[in-house]
């Protein structure tokens, strides 16, 4: 099989006060895929997604992308290869203009001139945000904000997007709007989100970490329609949301009930099931 674009093998790390927050955590996700990183409160998401380009260093284990060893001497490949989305927009818009903004990380690459105005026109436009290029970022709705900081990181060119809650306080329609534009995306995905129905329209497979360990690997409907699964990691669905109801095959790869069943770990946690390394989000 093909180098994984994200290699996570044993990692663990505790916090400088003693706090332990990851037990040996394991995670490969392999080109094209998109996957959701799902988890109670606390249960070390952000810790781990920090880990991805080198913000936190691993206490043990290890940690590669595309094949290249997250290590203080390649930290600045691996930020180009990773893009972290933070959460709030605003940790991300710091400039005067939104096109001085997304050319930032570019530019600080060594991109000028007419290459730097391509990225930063292909960035936006993949977000559907060009109209906006010269507007400061602090005129933008929160909505078209984060749209702008999923460019930022777009410019880079990175092999992996990695997304902090990207539906947060978004309105249906932005929401909506910004899951078109990341299956539209050709890059592979990682997605940390509370939002349950947002994985499984847009992520075939979920990951899910508790406690800093991860409990389950596999199709987000098997991860979603696992209620012992659900209920022991305090995941809960929106009231009404059934994943059943939703169109059949829609984030598996294959219809439910076509699935082999998925595979579980010692505590009954699904560890992997088919259809976990296609992006069936393709099908809608
Ligand atoms: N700077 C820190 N110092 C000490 N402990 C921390 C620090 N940051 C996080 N933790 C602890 O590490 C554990 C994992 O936190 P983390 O933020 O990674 O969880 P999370 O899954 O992202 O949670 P959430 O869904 O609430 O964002 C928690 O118990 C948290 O209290």
């Amino acid at each position: 099989m093909s180098t994984p674009v994200l290699d996570v093998r044993g990692l663990a790390y505790g916090y400088p006060d003693g706090h332990q927050a990851l037990f040996g955590v394991d995670l490969h996700v392999h080109r094209g895929e998109r996957v959701a990183l799902l988890g109670p409160n606390g249960a070390g998401k952000t810790t781990l997604v920090l880990h991805l380009n080198g913000i936190l260093t691993a206490g043990a284990g290890s940690v590669a992308v595309s094949g290249l060893p997250v290590e203080k001497q390649h930290l600045q490949e691996v930020r180009r290869r990773v893009g972290i989305v933070f959460q709030d927009p605003d940790d991300q818009l710091f400039m005067g203009t939104v096109r001085q903004d997304v050319a930032f990380g570019p530019a600080n690459l060594g991109v000028r001139g007419a290459d730097l105005d391509r990225r930063v026109m292909a960035a936006l436009e993949q977000v559907g945000m060009a109209e906006h290029v010269d507007r400061p970022p602090h005129h933008l709705s929160f909505g078209q904000r984060r749209r702008v900081a999923v460019a930022t990181v777009l410019a880079m060119e990175p092999e992996v997007l990695v997304l902090d809650e990207p539906s947060s306080n978004l309105d249906p329609a932005s929401r909506r709007e910004l899951a078109d534009i990341l299956r539209s995306l050709d890059v592979t995905v990682l997605m940390v989100t509370h939002d349950l129905p947002y994985a499984l329209e847009l992520c075939p497979r979920s990951v899910v970490l508790s406690g800093g360990t991860v409990v389950a690997d596999g199709s987000t409907y098997d991860v979603l329609t696992d209620d012992a699964l659900m209920r022991a990691h305090r995941l809960e669905l929106p009231f009404g949301f059934d994943p059943r109801s939703v169109r059949p095959g829609l984030g598996t790869g294959v219809a439910p009930d076509r699935a082999a069943p998925p595979r579980t770990d010692a505590a009954g946690g699904l560890v992997a099931s088919p259809g976990t390394h296609t992006n069936p989000g393709d099908l809608t």
